[in-house]
């Protein structure tokens, strides 16, 4: 049970995608804006202004679990993605401003990449409305999610069959006009924390 009633606005079954309503109240949104703003602010390290092409927005990780706002989120992403939190790298937050965009990719690593604890799942909160343009989008589905404050999309890549891995390539399309502000949980399969 969730402390929230949150809906299945749209879903395909394989691979499994839900686009969730009511994942987070505006307050919760602005509050997670307000930290990772907080946190550019007072560490230039922690933005991290990626020099490669795939990514063009600013990106942090927020560690502050011990705010109780930040808890309860995440013991809300553990009950939605059926994963308990110790699995979470911790909450990431990605500022797009117009003409960024995070180009198609997987969240998992490549079976040739050393990394053992492989991710399997990702939730994408969207913490504001963007006037045009930065819909998730879902190259090999036809498929796009427009960004909804508050809303979500859920999808699963931990399928013995590659091929429906492989279909959870995804992006963030550009942003034309307007911010567009993101908190992803990505889970392992192992625990992390
Ligand atoms: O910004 C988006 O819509 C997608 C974000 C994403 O793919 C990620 O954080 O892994
Ligand atoms: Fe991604």
């Amino acid at each position: 049970m969730t402390d929230r009633t949150i809906d299945i606005v749209a879903k395909i079954d394989e691979p499994l995608i839900v686009v969730l309503g009511n994942m987070l109240s505006d307050e919760e949104c602005d509050e997670l804006i307000r930290l990772s703003s907080d946190k550019m602010k007072r560490s230039k390290i922690g933005t991290t202004r990626e020099e490669n092409q795939l990514r063009t927005s600013s990106s942090m990780f927020i560690e502050e679990s011990e705010n109780l706002i930040v808890a309860r989120i995440e013991n809300r992403i553990a009950t939605v993605m059926n994963i308990p939190i110790e699995h979470g790298e911790g909450l990431q937050i990605l500022q797009y401003t117009p003409g960024q965009q995070y180009k198609a990719h997987h969240d998992f690593f490549s079976s040739t990449s050393s990394v053992t604890n492989n991710r399997i799942s990702t939730l994408v909160m969207y913490l504001n409305d963007v006037e045009q343009g930065g819909e998730t989008f879902f190259p090999h589905l036809n498929f796009s999610v427009s960004p909804r404050k508050g809303m979500a999309v859920y999808f699963e890549y931990f399928y013995d069959n590659p091929t429906l891995n492989d279909l959870t390539l995804h992006g963030g399309a550009p942003v034309e006009v307007g911010e567009k502000w993101v908190a992803t949980q990505w889970m392992r399969k192992q625990k992390v924390r």
